[in-house]
């Protein structure tokens, strides 16, 4: 099935094409250091200023050969600004719904989110679970395991991150970027792709936070 907003047609492969991805989850969890660490190679270290409203950048990846332009939009975790990311969630391609391992409160609100996405979104939105923060190993309080297992039950792929130290940050773009690559080019013979697989494989691949 085409995501909503994608073209289905068969795309020539120098086609750009263009995809919204939208961060959510709590105030504080690391959206926007996880866009900057994924934008710009850094870690924005320091005081911690919240995003206000919504903000965006573009990124250009080449996914299996084809130009994709991935539009993210870093909305702001805080509660007042609610009203604001309601709007733009039924344009968004993919979502990457975040956590924060040293914060039981921001894993615990999950299923909050899940519910506003679930009456927000669009139906077959491509949706992935990311537990950020996983280098202040001292301060964890949800278990890789925890995240794991909520994920597994609302089917959605996991993985956890580190905008700090830049664990899993490319390889969770890339992996919603392929997927919605391949929803939208159907290349003749081409294996379907699979995004659970995929994530699980290569997190296993990265050494860390098996999946
Ligand atoms: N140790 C560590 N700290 C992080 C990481 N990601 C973000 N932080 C810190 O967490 C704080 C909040 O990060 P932000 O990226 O601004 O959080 P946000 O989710 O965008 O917050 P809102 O804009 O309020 O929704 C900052 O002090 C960051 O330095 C990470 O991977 N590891």
């Amino acid at each position: 099935m085409a995501a909503v907003g994608l073209p289905s047609q068969n795309l020539e492969p120098d086609t750009l094409l263009s995809l919204q991805v939208m961060l959510v989850g709590d105030s504080g969890v690391g959206k926007t250091c996880l866009l900057v660490r994924f934008k710009d190679g850094a870690f924005l270290a320091g005081s911690f200023i919240s995003t206000v409203g919504i903000d965006f950048r573009n990124k250009v990846l080449t996914v299996d050969g084809v130009k994709v332009k991935l539009q993210i939009w870093d909305t702001a975790g805080q509660e007042r600004f609610r009203s604001v990311t309601h709007a733009y969630y039924r344009d968004a391609h993919a979502l990457l719904l975040l956590y924060d391992v040293t914060n039981k409160a921001s894993f615990d609100n999950i299923q909050a989110w899940l519910t506003e996405i679930h009456e927000y979104a669009q139906q077959d939105v491509v949706l992935m679970l990311l537990g950020n923060k996983v280098d202040s190993a001292q301060d964890r309080v949800v278990k890789r395991e925890d995240g794991e297992k909520l994920a597994k039950e609302y089917g959605v792929p996991f993985m956890e991150t580190s905008a700090k130290s830049g664990l899993n940050v490319e390889l969770a773009f890339t992996a919603i970027a392929k997927e919605l690559k391949h929803r939208s080019m159907k290349l003749p013979n081409e294996p379907k792709f699979k995004l659970h697989d995929y994530v699980k494989k290569e997190v296993r691949g990265s050494g860390c936070c098996r999946s």
